[in-house]
């Protein structure tokens, strides 16, 4: 048996991968896919799993009356099926001697610098113990505006937590197709330069049947996971064997190069976007030298012109141009309200430190 391309992985499988037609869970599709996690586990790939699904599971052990409300209806759903999604990947585990572990998170887990590094120690201990982590979002407490756009932005950000090399999306679809997949002679796009941001030319906002976010949140999840270095593939988890193909370096799918890697404080703050909690504006000469020069840079309130919102130290701000761009995301080393009596002013403590600063550098080449 071959080793694996990869050391640490996240595979994410969405609903319709999970469900069948009819809206219930697919025994031959989970054995299928945990038969490959074993398979990669024994060609020495460490594997999380985030699993959607739940309410699809939820479906086919209870039926909710039309009366109740949409909301109310997803968490006793989910809450219901999630049980089931767990017991059914536990025995399909058992097969193989191995155990997994359940993950519900929140956004909120995300929030911080503590609880991050908590969540990230739990999956890490996990991983140690050979036990595989399933992961899926607490939808019984995630509701509304608390959501994820969908499990691909958690997956993402799992990723990129774990520090893993590749996150493999499996979809209902062969993989990104150079307009609607329907339409006539469209084809998979085998491999897309990450520095690209811009999908929507053959990019449907079209969804399957139980998906939430699309297939335009996968690749923006792609291109923020391709500037710290994560390889993001999307391929159809319908097909036999597909993980391991792509384990064994077969040409399937959709793969996103990646760009130049990161640290992991960057990691982190480069996935930190939905939780930034204020905006700091700095002058040209500041985007100059953070971007232009080939030392490391801090981000200096001599540069900042404007600050907006409140933030607290170790807060995550987004940093714009003058002219309006967003060009990168900062850990704020001190409070707005001290930002805003240092602004413009030399020889104060930097704002934000090199280390906890992430730019979006378009200029970086590609590596596929
Ligand atoms: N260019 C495209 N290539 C592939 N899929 C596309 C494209 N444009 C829109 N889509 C839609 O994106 C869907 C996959 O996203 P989604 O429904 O969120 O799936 P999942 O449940 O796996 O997360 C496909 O079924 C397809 O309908
Ligand atoms: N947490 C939900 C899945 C939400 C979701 O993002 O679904 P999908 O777009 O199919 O990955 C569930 O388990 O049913």
């Amino acid at each position: 048996m071959s080793a694996s391309v990869y050391r640490k992985i996240v595979v994410k499988v969405g609903s319709n991968v999970i469900a069948g037609e009819n809206g219930l869970p697919d025994l031959s599709i989970m054995s299928q896919l945990i038969e490959q996690i074993h398979q990669a586990k024994k060609q020495g790939t460490e594997v999380i799993l985030v699993s959607s699904g739940a309410v699809a599971s939820g479906r086919s052990l209870f039926q909710v009356s039309a009366k109740t409300d949409t909301v109310a209806r997803r968490q006793l759903l989910a809450s219901i099926g999630q049980v089931k999604l767990i017991n059914t990947y536990t025995s399909l585990l058992q097969a193989y001697n191995l155990l997994c572990a359940q993950v519900l998170v929140t956004k909120e887990d995300f929030r911080d610098r503590i609880h991050y590094l908590n969540m990230k120690s739990c999956l890490g201990a996990l991983l140690q113990h050979n036990i595989i982590p399933i992961v899926n979002e607490n939808d019984v407490v995630s509701v509304t505006e608390l959501m994820f756009t969908d499990n691909d932005e958690l997956a993402g950000l799992i990723a990129s937590m774990v520090g893993a090399e590749a996150l493999i999306i499996l979809t209902n679809v062969d993989g990104i197709y150079d307009r609607p997949p329907k339409e006539p002679g469209a084809q998979v796009i085998p491999l897309i330069d990450s520095s690209k941001t811009d999908f929507s030319a053959f990019i449907s906002a079209e969804k399957s049947n139980f998906g939430r976010g699309g297939m335009l949140t996968k690749c923006s999840i792609a291109h923020k996971l391709s500037l710290v270095g994560i390889k993001v593939h999307i391929a159809n988890g319908k097909t036999p064997g597909i993980v391991t193909s792509i384990l064994n370096k077969e040409t399937v799918g959709t793969v996103f190069s990646t760009l130049a890697n990161k640290s992991k404080l960057k990691r982190w703050v480069a996935n930190s976007e939905g939780y930034a909690k204020g905006k700091v504006l700095i002058n040209e000469g500041a985007r100059e030298k953070l971007f232009q020069t080939k030392k490391a840079t801090s981000l200096l309130p001599v540069g900042v012109v404007k600050i907006e919102g409140e933030f607290a130290k170790g807060d995550i701000v987004k940093i714009f141009s003058e002219k309006g761009e967003l060009v990168g995301l900062g850990m704020a080393q001190y409070s707005s309200d001290l930002a805003r009596s240092a602004m413009g002013e030399k020889n104060k403590k930097p704002l934000v430190h090199y280390d906890y600063l992430f730019l979006y550098d378009q200029a970086e080449s590609p590596v596929s």
